[in-house]
């Protein structure tokens, strides 16, 4: 039988020693940089054409494009898995993979502690309003124009999206004194809670004083946080996102922030990064991380080495460790 190929597409910082080692079991190639145009002429030109698993990454997106309908086309017809680096995978078309024998893999648990505590380095920021004294200290200012920030303690936190960063977030908040409440589609087994209420999308809405948005991005979340989910919320909430920019509509994220409505946000995601609404640039109430929130170096090596298990079980084993929840009744097409 003819050896398995598997494509590295980007790099791979941490774990270049374990890629090179998986040189043992399959042929190698790598699409380090380039265009989208570039790498689908590389496809059409068969070029890969003996290709078995790719390795891809949030990261390396800015080479290919999303993994849409067009770039899926062109895969060759001998890939079967894609493994892909990130918890977050809304840059693929799952069902166009499903449709053609693809099955993707994902890396969940590797990013909970180091996205949870960017969420509470946001909050206690966002509690503290910390921007104007962070700016002004740095301008010879002293502290500017401080105002008094506020107490994590006694403090509703409303958790959307209780998954494996979501609980990280709850353990932390309550070691702050915070009362912690989360919103699933479904309630979670009392022992996978951390001690927190489950109350409904609304009540959530209505009854917490910081919400932190810890859910993924799809079709049925795009905008979830929207004008009418701000007339739901209590005055004065805090508001935080380290999971998708597109979860809000931040248009009307800014006139809340106006209005009052939202007394401060710490944001890491954005709708169009690295574009960032002006009005978020403009407001002393809001403090901006540039998408960091797995910026670690143990967490960056966790996550490359959980892509390359998967990819090594993948040519191996037929079978990814951790497969996107979507396909788990797929079948590989093998
Ligand atoms: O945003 C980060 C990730 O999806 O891992």
């Amino acid at each position: 039988m003819a050896q398995k190929a598997a494509l590295l597409i980007g790099d791979i910082a941490h774990a270049r020693k374990e890629w090179t080692a998986v040189g043992e079991i399959a042929k190698l190639y790598e699409y380090p940089s380039g265009s989208r145009e570039g790498f689908i002429s590389k496809c059409k030109a068969g070029e890969y054409k003996d290709l078995y698993a790719i390795y891809r990454s949030n990261d390396s997106n800015k080479h290919t494009g999303n993994f849409d309908q067009e770039l899926i086309d062109v895969l060759p017809s001998t890939l079967k898995y894609i493994c892909h680096n990130g918890a977050g995978y809304d840059n693929i078309d799952i069902p166009a993979c499903t449709n053609k024998g693809i099955l993707v893999s994902s890396t969940p648990v590797a990013v909970n502690d180091a996205t949870a505590d960017v969420a509470i380095f946001l909050m206690l920021g966002a509690l503290r309003r910390v921007t104007v004294p962070f700016q002004a200290v740095r301008n010879g200012k002293w502290r500017g124009d401080f105002q008094l920030g506020r107490d994590p303690k006694n403090k509703v936190l409303g958790i959307l999206g209780m998954g494996g960063i979501g609980s990280e977030v709850a353990k932390r908040a309550k070691a702050f004194g915070m009362q912690v409440q989360y919103h699933n589609r479904h309630q979670l087994p009392a022992k996978e809670e951390e001690g927190a209420k489950y109350v409904t999308f609304e009540e959530l809405l209505k009854t917490s004083d910081v919400l932190s948005l810890n859910l993924s991005l799809n079709a049925s979340t795009r905008h979830i946080i929207s004008k009418p989910q701000f007339d739901q919320m209590k005055d004065g909430i805090i508001l935080i996102n380290t999971a998708r920019g597109l979860l809000i509509d931040e248009a009307a994220l800014v006139d809340a922030l106006k209005s009052g409505k939202v007394w401060s946000a710490g944001l890491d995601v954005f709708e169009e990064e690295p574009k960032i609404h002006p009005g978020l640039l403009e407001a002393g109430n809001v403090v901006l991380l540039p998408h960091i929130g797995t910026g670690t170096v143990e967490t960056q090596r966790d996550m490359e080495l959980l892509v390359l298990d998967n990819l090594k079980s993948a040519i191996k084993e037929q079978r990814l460790l951790t497969q996107v929840p979507e396909q788990k009744k797929a079948k590989a097409n093998i």
